[in-house]
């Protein structure tokens, strides 16, 4: 018995001593002499403060009373100390029995569990304060927690959602959890509607790795509408600094056609002249475009660069807009006069976009401008020095203009100084792909879309498309388009694409009557065309509650060809 009790002793963890009732050691076990360094030792036999300086059996020996759960450091480690008297039956003190115990181990696991309650209440107070919705669930996609901003995006409360599959919270779309759980890859940028008010948002999500194994999955949502509203602000904004300045570059010309590259070079070249330059090309090729770039590659960047649209304004008032004028020169005149764009945009650039349409009257003060490189402001009779880059743009034909008496030939020689032609997109078909490449990205940041690419089969029929409009048009399809296309859909195919004009033709032939059809046999070609184009321009007008600029968009065509048309049809 004697044996197994030492036995015992010796592999238990606790170190132990026990000394007789004159404090001679009479059992010191395995752990006792590894704690106290006295492996090897014989320490049986001896007084215990022989081989432990200040042990404190003897005092237990003389008191005899119990000690229990001391703590006290050794060395660099942490020991708890129990100390007892033993006694015979009669309550002699006999002996006394000490037993350490190394805490050093509890007392590290002890300090980090309280570091990592300290770091659980931080990640929670995290959790909770953040403005990122975020919801996590288990390795099977159950919810296991949602903080307050999930659900004040989703309307959804924790109970809604804890201990539910991870799909009760989607409206539409298909589940990022879920994702991220069978590929165990992360997802990122995927939009959804969450909750009964089918909230969109913007997710991303991430799988829980612990020690190689899949624990559950972490998303964060942000609000689109929120997105939205900001990318919203920033085009007004955008807009704002677009009326106050140049906005585009060279860099923004997109094409890659022999003669656009052509155009763009001359006008390169002659941006860093003071020469006037005259662009030339079809409604819609980008002659603005070019205008700006040019100023913006000028010395004149730095300054003001004003853009007058001449078939937007009367003639009368075109005069005094451009010129300016003194007080009194007209009813209606403000007191003191007013400056005109010319004397605004004085060290700058002056864009007399539709310069086809100004009257010869307006024509005749304009060549004085031209030459003399002075105004007289209407009503007044000194001439003010001006320094201003012009720059015109028409889509006319002023050779034929000159002919049939509309236009000046001598103003029409001022103007020509630098003829930059600039293409039809019909010309430059192979552009499309870039161009509406392009046009893709510029959307995206407006209406805050991911959309990636078409695909081959929608430009294809771009390709088909004659684009009378040409790039703006192209550009408005490729807006409405997308408009078209549902959030999570990231191609535009071919059903995204608005309706064609050759089909809004097949259309309208469909829901024409028989008489209608018969009396269109009897017109002339020219008489059906503007037929047609009469009553599809007073429908869009009707979709869009007459707004001009929105119908000329859809229509594909300029604001001002939107007036020769409302005139030439009579629409009020
Ligand atoms: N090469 C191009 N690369 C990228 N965008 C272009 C290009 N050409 C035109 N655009 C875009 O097409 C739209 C129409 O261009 P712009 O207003 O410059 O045409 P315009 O010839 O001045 O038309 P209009 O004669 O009707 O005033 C603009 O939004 C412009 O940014």
């Amino acid at each position: 018995m004697k044996r197994e009790l030492e036995v015992i002793l010796d592999s238990t963890h606790d170190a132990m001593i026990a000394v007789d009732e004159k404090g001679i050691i009479t059992l010191f076990n395995k752990a006792g002499k590894k704690l106290t360094k006295h492996e090897g030792v014989e320490v049986i036999g001896k007084y215990i403060t022989e081989v432990i300086g200040n042990s404190r059996l003897p005092y237990i020996l003389k008191t005899g009373k119990s000690e229990l759960n001391r703590k006290q450091p050794l060395g660099d480690i942490s020991i708890v100390t129990n100390r007892m008297p033993v006694k015979d039956e009669r309550g002699k003190v006999i002996g006394a029995v000490a037993v350490f115990r190394d805490i050093t181990e509890v007392k590290e696991l002890a300090e980090e569990i309280t570091n990592l309650k300290e770091i659980q209440s931080m990640l929670q107070a995290i959790f909770h304060s953040t403005e990122d919705a975020i919801s996590v669930v288990d390795e099977k996609g159950i919810g296991v927690m949602v903080n307050p901003a999930y659900s004040k995006l989703s309307g959804l409360v924790e109970e809604q959602i804890i201990g539910k599959i991870c799909t009760v919270d989607i409206a539409e779309g298909e589940s990022i959890h879920l994702e991220v759980l069978k590929t165990k890859k992360p997802v990122k940028n995927a939009q959804l509607k969450v909750g009964p008010s089918r909230k969109e948002v913007l997710a991303d999500a991430a799988p829980m790795i612990v020690d190689g194994q899949l624990r559950g999955s972490v998303a964060v949502l942000k609000d689109l509408t929120e997105i939205k509203r900001l990318t919203s602000e920033l085009n007004q904004a955008k807009q704002i600094i677009r009326k106050l300045e140049a906005k585009y570059t060279f860099d923004d010309i997109i094409g890659e056609d022999e003669q656009l590259l052509s155009a763009i070079d001359r006008a390169k070249k002659t941006a860093i002249t003071p020469a006037t330059v005259l662009l030339r090309g079809e409604s819609g090729t980008g002659k603005e475009l070019f205008a700006h770039a040019i100023h913006n590659e000028s010395k004149r960047k730095y300054r003001q660069f004003v853009r007058v649209n001449c078939a937007a304004i009367s003639e009368n008032l075109l005069e005094s807009e451009l010129f300016g004028y003194e007080e009194g020169a007209f009813t209606g005149a403000i007191k003191g006069g007013r400056k005109g764009l010319f004397e605004q945009a004085n060290g700058g650039t002056i864009f007399l976009d539709e310069i086809g349409e100004i009257s010869l009257s307006t024509q005749v003060k304009l060549l004085r401008v031209l030459q003399e490189k002075e105004v007289v402001r209407v009503g007044a009779s000194i001439a003010i020095n001006i320094d201003v880059r012009v720059i015109a743009a028409t889509n006319l034909d002023l050779e034929r203009a000159i002919k049939e008496g509309r236009f000046r030939e001598d103003l029409y020689y001022r103007l020509n100084v630098i003829p930059i032609i600039i293409p039809p997109i019909r010309h430059h078909k192979k552009d499309i792909p870039l161009l509406a490449k392009h046009f893709i990205k510029k959307y995206n940041q407006e209406y805050g879309r991911f959309v990636q690419d078409l695909s081959p089969n929608a430009i294809k029929t771009l390709i088909h498309l004659d684009w009378a409009g040409n790039i703006r048009e192209l550009e408005n399809f490729i807006g409405r388009a997308m408009i078209n296309m549902k959030f999570n859909e990231m191609i535009i195919r071919s059903q995204h694409l608005p309706t064609t004009k050759g089909e809004i033709k097949k259309e309208f032939m469909q829901h024409i009557s028989f008489d209608e059809r018969k009396e269109i046999i009897n017109k002339t070609l020219e008489d059906v065309i503007n037929d047609h184009e009469k009553r599809y321009i007073l429908e869009v007008l009707e979709v869009y509650h007459d707004n001009k600029t929105e119908t000329a968009k859809h229509l594909g065509i300029s604001i001002r060809s939107l007036y020769y048309k409302l005139k030439k049809y009579n629409i009020e």
